[in-house]
This record gives structure tokens, C-alpha cells and sequence, in this order.
């Protein structure tokens, strides 16, 4: 088998982050900033992973990942498929599940998830000897979909390696809606509960609006627009974020949910400005309509609107408390 190189571009979502895991709707975009993965044949007998992003190589014995069990079929749901499959690897490989916020250890379990599950399935578990090595241009932990790449381009590359996707581009709908599945699977390793939103747009590319775990509809060409992506250099953590905004809904839905259905109306409405758009060469007049969406959603960031419940449920339990 020959090397192989695979990669996936980062995204940005213009609206609806976190709304989207409640069913809503968010509009997403790809951003060409890319995951690169290479796959290569060695001539001992382990696999090796490298992660120059992470300063951290890791190696498996082969023997050793072909006593992994064999995780149920592919009918079942993808959650219990991936808990089941990290139950596997943790008693063969003797090492601790991925701590939550363990960036080394995300990694390595969704790449361990993936070299398994495809080589099983193309492969009947006839692991090959390879050297596996993962580069990004995406900034992690940005909001730019860094672990999505990263899963897509394994993904890809593992599927390119074993002669799975067609020789063509664009690839057809079957080998993308393939990457996407399997990389939906390697994210909720990364991220505990993904509402798909993101290995979706590092699949398909272009710009999709996505609800309820399913790409509603989609543009192959986005609108040639200039949007200014800033880097806070603030560390954060998509996995603990969900959870956090998870507890604060359950604490407060009454108040939550009017921001989700908000932020919902102005996804699709930007949504629509955009289909315009690609259809028009006079973008100049959308330009202050789509701002005011911005504006709008801005208004509605769930954080701010969160904070704001949160200082609610303060007040209220000061008052009695008296
Ligand atoms: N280049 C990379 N090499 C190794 N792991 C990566 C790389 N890019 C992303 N990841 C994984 O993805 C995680 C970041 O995911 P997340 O917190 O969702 O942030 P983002 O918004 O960038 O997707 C990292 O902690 C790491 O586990
Ligand atoms: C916050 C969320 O809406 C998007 C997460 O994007 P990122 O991994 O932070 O780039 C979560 C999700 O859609 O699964």
C-alpha cells in the first residue's frame, strides 16, 4: 500500500454554536486552514502515531490491537458503538479512558477508534503496519474545528489507504457521507456529545445549515465575503463548554430556551441571505442585513443570555433568602 495524504479544512459557524446541540439551527462555513494526515507503510511490526501539535508519538504493538474485541455492528447507535469500543481499548491496552479535558489523550483515543473500526471493516482486522502523522495550520481549542479536522482527515486518509474513496474529485456523496460518519464517531471522543455540525462542514466543505443532526441544505460555493476571524488567544475547551452550558439549561431552561429559539430564527434568516447572495454578483446590498444579523446575534450570545440567567437565579434566591 502507498502513502497516502489526506486533509480537511478547518470551519467557522457564523451563527448558532451551542444552539445547534439543542436541535436548532446554525449556519457553518469551511475555512481554508487545514488538518493534514499522512499514512505510511513501515516495515515493523506496530502502529506509530505522531503529533507534532501536541509534541507527543505514541506506538502500539500490533499483537496487541488485534486482541481488542470486535465492537457490535454498525446498527447500533453511534455513542454506544464509541463507548463500547473505548471499554475495549482501555482492558487490552491497559491505559485510563480519555480523561475529559486530556488533550493528548482525545487524540489518541480517536485515532486508536479509527485505525481500528476502518481497518475491521476493509481490512476483516488485518492490521497494517504504518506510521500515522497528524499536522495542523488550525489553532486548537479556537472554536475553528480543530478536532473535526482532525478526525475527517483520519478518517479520509485511512479510507483513501485502503483504496475506499474514488479517485476523483470532488469524491462522491457516498465516500464523503463515510468520512463524516466515522469522523462523527472520533468526535464524540473529543467532545462527549457533538451535534455533528462540525465534522459535517470539515466533510463537505462550502457553507450548510445543519438542525437537529442533519445538513438542511447546502451551498458548494460561499458567497466571496470578508469575515474577520479573531484569535482571543483564550484557552478553551469545547467538551467542558457544552457540559457547562448543558448545566446552566437544565438549571434554567424557562430562560434558555427563548435564546435558542432566537438564535434559531437568526441563523435561518441569515441562511437565506447567504442562498441570495450566491446567486447575485451585487453583494454590496446584503452587506447591511446580514450586519444586522451579526448585531442581533451578538444580542443573543448564549454566554451573555447564560450570564444573564445565572444573575437571575441569583437574584432570586436572594430575594429568598431574603
Ligand atoms: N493537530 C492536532 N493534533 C492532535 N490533536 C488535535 C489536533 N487538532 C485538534 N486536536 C484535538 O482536538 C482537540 C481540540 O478540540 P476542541 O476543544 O473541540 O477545539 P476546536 O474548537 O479547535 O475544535 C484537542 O484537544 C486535541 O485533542
Ligand atoms: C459548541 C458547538 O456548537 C461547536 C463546537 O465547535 P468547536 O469544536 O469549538 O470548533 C458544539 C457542537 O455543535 O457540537
Amino acid at each position: 500500500m502507498a502513502k497516502i495524504v489526506a486533509s480537511s479544512p478547518g470551519k467557522g459557524i457564523l451563527h448558532g454554536e451551542h444552539a445547534v446541540v439543542y436541535g436548532k439551527s446554525a449556519v457553518a462555513m469551511s475555512v481554508d486552514l487545514r488538518t493534514r494526515t499522512t499514512v505510511e507503510p513501515i516495515n515493523k511490526n506496530v502502529v506509530e502515531l505522531h503529533l507534532p501539535d501536541l509534541q507527543t508519538s505514541s506506538e502500539w504493538f500490533i499483537e496487541d490491537i488485534m486482541r481488542i474485541p470486535v465492537t457490535s455492528n454498525e446498527e447500533i447507535e453511534d455513542a454506544v458503538k464509541v463507548s463500547e469500543a473505548l471499554k475495549h481499548l482501555q482492558t487490552v491496552l491497559n491505559v485510563q479512558v480519555p480523561c475529559c479535558t486530556d488533550a493528548k489523550q482525545q487524540s489518541i483515543y480517536a485515532f486508536l477508534f479509527l485505525y481500528i473500526e476502518i481497518s475491521r471493516k476493509y481490512r476483516g482486522g488485518n492490521f497494517p503496519s504504518v506510521k500515522v502523522t497528524v499536522t495542523s495550520e488550525l489553532p486548537m481549542g479556537a472554536g475553528l474545528g480543530s478536532s473535526a479536522a482532525f478526525a475527517v482527515s483520519l478518517s479520509a486518509a485511512f479510507l483513501a489507504f485502503y483504496g475506499k474513496l474514488d479517485k476523483k474529485t470532488p469524491l462522491s456523496q457516498e465516500n464523503l457521507d463515510e468520512i463524516s460518519r466515522f469522523a462523527f464517531q472520533a468526535e464524540i471522543i473529543i467532545h462527549g456529545k457533538p451535534s455533528g455540525i462540525d465534522n459535517s462542514i470539515c466533510t463537505y466543505g462550502g457553507a450548510l445549515i445543519f438542525q437537529a443532526g442533519k445538513i438542511k441544505e447546502f451551498l458548494p460555493e460561499v458567497p466571496p465575503l470578508k469575515i474577520l476571524l479573531v484569535n482571543t488567544r483564550i484557552p478553551r475547551n469545547t467538551r467542558d463548554l457544552v457540559a457547562s452550558v448543558r448545566q446552566r439549561f437544565d438549571t434554567c431552561p424557562a430562560v434558555i430556551q427563548p435564546v435558542l429559539d432566537a438564535i434559531d430564527a437568526i441563523s435561518r434568516q441569515s441562511w437565506q441571505l447567504l442562498k441570495e447572495m450566491s446567486n447575485t454578483n451585487s453583494l454590496q446590498k446584503f452587506i447591511p442585513l446580514l450586519k444586522v444579523k451579526f448585531q442581533e446575534n451578538i444580542l443573543h450570545l448564549l454566554k451573555e443570555s447564560l450570564e444573564q440567567a445565572e444573575l437571575e437565579i441569583f437574584e432570586a434566591e436572594l430575594g429568598c433568602n431574603g
